[in-house]
């Protein structure tokens, strides 16, 4: 069938919006209309370049929601109508990752996932006779995709897909790193570096979880209004620090010894090592969430370790996707999480680059674009 999509066809060149040919879904394979999909860091740095994975051309997008229409042989779980978010980090139930109970990183697709190509080692999408990759198993830059079984969220059919689709991506994230993987307690210090689409929602779990003092971190000063709505209880920007300024000391003095959670999520080796160094000496927990270019590295003194700091990550924040995001769409549905003011923007699938514009600017939080 004949679909619309935009296509990353360069590394570093805006997308171009083609009508581009997508085959019917294989055994464990499912057909999803794509209602929504919202703009994340990640596209962007893989639109960059910067992507060890990153493979051109292909159909870039893994914030989407959307409706089955039609399923594969074998496909037991999912039914033409059934509404969807896809999934980027899937939940097979069976792998060694799935039942070891001690990761949400399934690994039973994920190394053709990485070559851009479906489990049976080739792709769904074409363009004049030539194969387009698919995007971390999802491309949700398109308005129909093909995913397996696997990588689907069944959700309830009354949440609204220009909404929900920011649960495929950055709520979960954030507000998962918060609950899932760091396990934040009720009246701990957290320090927040990076207020985009991914640190509004760590400061939203946070918040959830009954934080008592959350500190945000940006060089952006329009940030600090949204995130004290959010729950933020304290703002800095480094740049008010001066060129020599130090923001490690700074946070420490001002939480008096370090927080007792740091979560990175902008994706700078510099601001990874602040934040672990910022952490409470005996017991912080610093989470990575920024996604760093390929060739950089973090570093720290093992002494800031051997000191009873942790340095830990988050993917998809540490939720299994089958699991945990119907239950994040339960809690969007049921007022217990914010998404509509995260959401700045809206476009047509057409204006899409303007959407990456106003993210490289600091304009937009999140930009959603419905087909
Ligand atoms: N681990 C995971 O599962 C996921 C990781 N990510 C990654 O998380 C990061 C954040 O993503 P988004 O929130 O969508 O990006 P974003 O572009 O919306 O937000 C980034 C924020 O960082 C701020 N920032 C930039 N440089 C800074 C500095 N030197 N000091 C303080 N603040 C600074 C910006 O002003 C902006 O507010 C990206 O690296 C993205 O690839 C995104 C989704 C999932
Ligand atoms: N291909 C990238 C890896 C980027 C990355 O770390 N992705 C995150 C999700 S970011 C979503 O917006 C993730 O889930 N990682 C786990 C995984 O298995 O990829 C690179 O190599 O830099
Ligand atoms: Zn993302
Ligand atoms: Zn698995």
């Amino acid at each position: 069938m004949d679909v619309k999509a935009a296509v990353a066809f360069e590394a570093g060149k805006p997308l171009e919006i083609e009508n581009v040919q997508l085959e019917g879904p294989k055994a464990g394979e499912v057909l999803v209309e794509i209602k929504a999909t919202g703009l994340c860091h990640t596209d962007k740095y893989t639109l960059s370049g910067a992507d060890p994975e990153g493979l051109f051309p292909a159909i870039l997008g893994h914030e989407g929601a959307g409706i089955v229409r039609d399923v594969g042989p074998g496909v037991t779980h999912l039914k033409p109508g059934d509404h969807v978010i896809p999934l980027y980090t899937p939940e097979c139930r069976e792998c060694k990752s799935c039942l070891s109970r001690k990761t949400n990183l399934c690994t039973s697709i994920r190394a053709t996932q990485g070559k851009g190509l479906m489990p049976d080692g080739t792709s769904r999408f074409s363009f004049k006779g030539q194969p387009i990759h698919h995007y971390m198993g999802c491309s949700t830059f398109a308005n129909y995709t093909v995913l397996p079984e696997i990588a689907l969220a069944k959700i309830r059919p009354d949440a609204p897909f220009d909404k929900v689709c920011y649960i495929g991506c950055g709520v979960t994230t954030g507000i998962g790193a918060v609950l899932f993987t760091a396990k934040v307690e009720p009246g701990s210090t957290v320090a927040v570096f990076g207020l985009g689409g991914i640190g509004l929602n760590v400061i939203q779990g946070a918040k959830m979880v009954g934080a008592d003092r959350i500190i945000g971190i940006d060089i952006n000063p329009d940030r600090e209004a949204i995130a004290r709505k959010f729950g933020m209880t304290d703002f800095v920007n480094p740049k008010d620090l001066g060129p020599n300024g130090d923001i490690v000391g700074h946070l420490i003095e001002l939480t008096e010894g370090g927080a007792d959670y740091t979560f990175e999520c902008v994706g700078n080796p510099t601001l990874m090592r602040q934040a672990l160094e910022s952490a409470h000496r005996g017991w912080g927990v610093s989470t990575i969430i920024g996604v760093a270019s390929a060739g950089q590295e973090i570093s720290t003194r093992p002494f800031q370790l051997v000191t009873g700091r942790r340095w830990i990550g988050s993917a998809f924040g540490g939720a299994r996707g089958r699991t945990d995001v119907p239950k994040i769409v339960d809690w969007y549905m049921e007022h217990k999480i914010n998404i509509d003011d995260l959401i700045t923007h809206k476009l047509p699938l057409e204006q899409i680059n303007e959407g990456f514009d106003m993210m490289a600017k600091g304009e937009s939080i999140r930009t959603v674009v419905e087909y």
